[in-house]
């Protein structure tokens, strides 16, 4: 093992709310640990550079934690601060998520467009709703017919500016709650999709700290930042997108609570999942609970479980025909992306 440390750099990417999140992880860090230093190692990923190609044609999600995941092997950081929702189901061999801290709401959100006033149920034709996101495009036309769903890229700040521009096409956006509440854009929130609504995406709302899994001293001083309830949900949420994906990111949307009021109560899991086609006209859906007694492996199973009724009940067929679709021209017009293919987010 490496000699003990004063100084442990924070590898981040440099986006207002990756900034954000990793000051939080410092903060906690340093009030436990008044005698070390944790320094801000900012860097830009190939997903920032590059918001027009698509990100299944640039890698998977890997694209936002590829040049991260360098740095920590290089030694230049000794752990990493991400989204956990932007952290690929196979991680690198060699590196562990070795805290997921405690998960804030992990809804999506309605954002209307300033001045715009109307209820979700009213939402039809002619109304825009902008998402770049296949999870969410599929379930939000599921739920108002005939509404139109255009690309919207950018970090969140970004597509906040473009919704509200003179010239803007949008009549909401759809984002997730953790990302608004950590840039202390709340009151931009219109309202909140319940599960009935919409599932979020795997491991949206919870941090995850990434480290050498050979690290023993970082791993020791992150630790008391995980949070069993939040690992033992985003673990089994994570199973269920490891089995599905098969190394291709495909539209999932999970649920997961535990069965107690009692928010330490880590005795039985409830995992509801979806999986959809890429223009969200085949859904597959399945839901299944189990005594998980605070075992990450026994979270996992449930995972599994319901992986496996997704695939019984038609996943496959759906699976499938994403694979096939991946490399469509979905661009809708009017985005100023027409000659591109359609990105698409978790
Ligand atoms: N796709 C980018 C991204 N990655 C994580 C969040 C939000 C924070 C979180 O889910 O933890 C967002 C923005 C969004 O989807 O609205």
């Amino acid at each position: 093992m490496t000699s003990t440390r004063d100084s442990f750099p924070i590898g981040t990417r440099k986006s207002a709310l990756a900034i954000a999140q990793t000051v939080q992880v410092q903060s906690a860090l340093q009030r436990l640990n008044p005698d070390k230093s944790f320094p801000l190692l900012q860097m830009t990923t190939t997903g920032d550079n590059n918001q027009i190609q698509p990100l299944s044609s640039i890698g998977t999600t890997a694209v936002f934690t590829r040049e991260l995941e360098n740095a920590l092997e290089r030694e230049e950081c000794h752990l990493l601060v991400h989204s956990l929702k932007d952290v690929p189901t196979q991680i690198k061999s060699g590196f562990v998520i070795g805290a997921m801290m405690k998960r804030e709401e992990p809804n999506d959100v309605m954002v209307m467009r300033q001045g715009e006033v109307k209820a979700l149920k009213d939402f039809g034709p002619g109304d825009v709703v902008g998402t770049s996101s296949v999870r969410r495009a599929s379930q939000i036309r599921r739920l108002c017919p005939g509404v139109q769903v255009m690309d919207v890229r950018g970090n969140v700040n970004t597509r906040l500016a473009k919704l509200d521009a003179a010239d803007s096409p949008y009549t909401c956006l759809l984002l997730a709650a953790a990302g608004l509440q950590r840039l202390n854009l709340e009151g931009r929130i219109t309202s909140k999709l319940p599960p009935d609504v919409m599932l979020h995406a795997v491991g949206q709302g919870s941090i995850g700290i990434e480290c050498r899994a050979d690290d023993a001293e970082t791993l020791e001083l992150i630790k008391p930042l995980d949070h069993l309830p939040t690992r033992l949900r985003c673990e089994a949420e994570r199973s269920v997108m490891r089995i599905l994906e098969g190394g291709c990111s495909v539209p999932i949307g999970v649920w997961t609570e535990f069965d107690s009021s009692d928010a330490e109560d880590v005795g039985t899991l409830r995992l509801k999942a979806m999986v959809s086609s890429l223009d969200g006209s085949e859904i597959a859906v399945s839901e299944a609970s189990a005594a998980v007694n605070g075992s990450v492996e026994l979270a996992i199973e449930l995972g599994k479980t319901v992986a496996s009724q997704l695939l019984a009940q038609g996943a496959e067929t759906i699976l499938a025909k994403v694979l096939q679709d991946r490399n469509q021209t979905l661009v809708p017009t009017g985005t100023g992306e027409e000659n591109t293919i359609k990105g698409w987010e978790v």
